[in-house]
């Protein structure tokens, strides 16, 4: 039986953590058991219950004050993740074996461990070889998306952790209970976008030729291939959120292989199927 997973990634304070600590309470009330694991060794505040966390295994703090290592920060974090790497074995005794796992993995936001570090991409054959589905989940902050530039970086870094992953991927605006009701309405045109009218737009910014003929191939290029669109979130939103369930779940084909089970609290020796009827007829 297949295992499933989702690999909530993205740029820093983009609404990960956020994100699947709102999935975990949305997968309460549908009553659906999802676990999750922290991967970030410098997360200081989450507020999930964590089935692992990176944290036991190797913590950026202690690596930074290693004399003979000496990072900074993002350095360390890059030493954590090729630890954390070499040292599969320890998700594999936190993770365990059951079928029907479903699994969010919290990850950091250095934008480089999507991009061209291998690190992630070895997190993902190694869970394909452990029998999951592994569905990317790439968030941007809405309120970084609402002007035609930022949005093609946006999308840019969206498309360059999809290639380098090689797995589904789902594209997320967070946020979106923040934006003012004007930007709401002005980003409604971001979601799906249409790049060429895009370009348009913005186009008459532009003083460099050059630049100019780079961009619109860039935005013919997304558009052609229709490669990337984007789902909205809004946490205090529950249809939003299942709408996303909905896409994610359908990418890693969830449910598919699921076996029927009886509702759990309907004990059929408990029911009293006479008075049920007799109650029927008589109103
Ligand atoms: N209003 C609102 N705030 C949010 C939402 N999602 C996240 N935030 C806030 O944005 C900040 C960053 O959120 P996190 O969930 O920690 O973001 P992250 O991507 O996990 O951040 P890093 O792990 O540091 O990369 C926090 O102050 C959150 O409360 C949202 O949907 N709506
Ligand atoms: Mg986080």
């Amino acid at each position: 039986m297949p295992r499933y997973a989702q690999l909530v990634i993205g740029p820093a304070g983009s609404g990960k953590s956020t994100y699947c600590s709102t999935m975990v309470q949305h997968s309460e009330s549908l009553n659906r058991s999802v676990q999750v694991v922290n991967l970030d060794p410098a997360a200081e505040h989450f507020d999930y219950p964590v089935m692992a966390d990176i944290r036991e295994l190797i913590q950026v703090d202690d690596v930074m004050e290693d004399d003979s290592l000496r990072f900074g920060p993002n350095g360390g974090l890059v030493f954590c993740m090729e630890y954390f790497a070499n040292n599969f074995d320890w998700l594999a005794e936190a993770l365990g074996h059951t079928d029907d796992d479903y699994i969010f993995f919290d990850c950091p936001g250095q934008i480089e461990l999507y991009t061209h570090l291998p690190v992630m991409k070895q997190l993902v054959d190694q869970l394909q070889q452990w029998e999951f589905r592994v569905c990317g989940v790439f968030l941007v902050d809405s309120q970084f998306m609402v002007e035609s530039f930022k949005f093609i970086s946006g999308v840019m870094a969206a498309l360059s952790a999809m290639i380098s992953l090689e797995i589904p991927q789902v594209n997320i605006m967070t946020k979106m209970d923040l934006l003012s009701p004007k930007a709401k309405k002005e980003i409604e045109k971001y979601l799906d976008p249409d790049m060429y009218s895009m370009m348009e737009d913005s186009s008459d910014s532009i003083k460099s030729k050059r630049f100019k003929k780079l961009t619109q191939a860039i935005c013919g290029i997304i558009d052609d291939y229709s490669m990337v669109r984007f789902l909205p979130f809004d946490r205090t939103d529950e249809e939003g959120i299942n709408i996303v369930l909905q896409h994610i779940d359908f990418s890693i084909q969830y449910g598919e292989d699921l076996e029927f089970k009886e509702p759990k609290d309907l004990d059929e020796e408990e029911l009293n199927y006479d008075e049920i009827f007799q109650g029927k007829s008589e109103c």
